[in-house]
């Protein structure tokens, strides 16, 4: 097809470990999520893969997923854009809660409405939260959003309306020069593009959990539109 580009769901962090909301929190790769990100690197350079430059939120776990990977493909010398429009969710108040702490606050109830809610938001994050001053302080948000535009929460509607600016504003054009493209990203983050490339359904999209540190191709014609969705390396 014209076109081809790579994406990857950060490994496994140490926060997934403990079934924590992370979103903005910047956890580490667990030592799981470390090898990973190796194996998807390994995998990529048996199947010869080569990048002209890649793209990766501001949050370490993506971050180091794809320093991991290049470092196996031999290409730890392109150029590396970060961008907080590649972030995870924003999950709000729920950011640090486990699955038993988000029952006893919430409810088993308001669980489920959120858990199959596309534009449902949990509740804000506010100073009483923990993480509430390392996010909103953390340098790394210098170059945006603005504090107007800081989200304090996001359902899923809502981050896809913010990725997707960066993937028809940034990387399709990059595309369209010719360049060789790699996406390190997270989980919410990738489901945008891909719901955006293969027109998925609000409910499609959200019954799509894409695996940890598995590299998957698309390729695309002269429009844009997917010839190969999805195709997981190792398939
Ligand atoms: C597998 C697992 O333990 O998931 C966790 C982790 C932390 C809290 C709750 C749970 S859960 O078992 O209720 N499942 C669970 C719970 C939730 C979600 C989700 O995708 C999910 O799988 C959301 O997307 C989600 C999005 C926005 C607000 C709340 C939730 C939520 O509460």
């Amino acid at each position: 097809a014209k076109y081809q580009i790579v994406m990857v769901r950060h490994g496994e962090s140490e926060w997934n470990k403990l079934n924590k909301f992370c979103g903005w929190h910047d956890a580490e790769l667990s030592e799981q999520g470390v090898k990973e990100a190796h194996a998807a690197g390994k995998a990529l350079k048996a199947d010869k893969f080569k990048f002209d430059l890649a793209h990766t939120s501001v949050l370490t776990r993506a971050n180091k997923t794809l320093d991991a990977i290049l470092q196996e493909i031999g290409q730890t010398d392109i150029p590396i854009k970060k961008t907080w429009r590649l972030n995870e969710r924003h999950y709000g108040g729920l950011t640090g809660l486990n699955k038993a702490e988000t029952a006893v606050k919430h409810g088993e109830e308001q669980v489920k409405i959120w858990r199959r809610s596309f534009d449902i938001p949990p509740p804000p994050m506010d100073e009483t939260n923990p993480h509430y001053k390392e996010i909103v302080d953390d340098p790394r948000y210098a170059d945006g959003p603005s504090k107007e535009e800081f989200p304090m929460f996001e359902s899923l509607k809502l981050t896809i309306q913010r990725t997707l600016p960066y993937w028809n504003d940034v990387i399709v054009p990059q595309m369209k020069e010719g360049k060789k493209i790699l996406i390190a990203a997270h989980g919410n983050s990738l489901r945008g593009i891909v719901k955006h490339l293969d027109s998925m359904s609000d409910e499609a999209i959200m019954g799509l959990n894409l695996p940890t540190g598995i590299p998957f191709v698309y390729e695309l014609d002269e429009n844009m539109k997917p010839v190969v969705s999805m195709k997981f390396l190792g398939d």
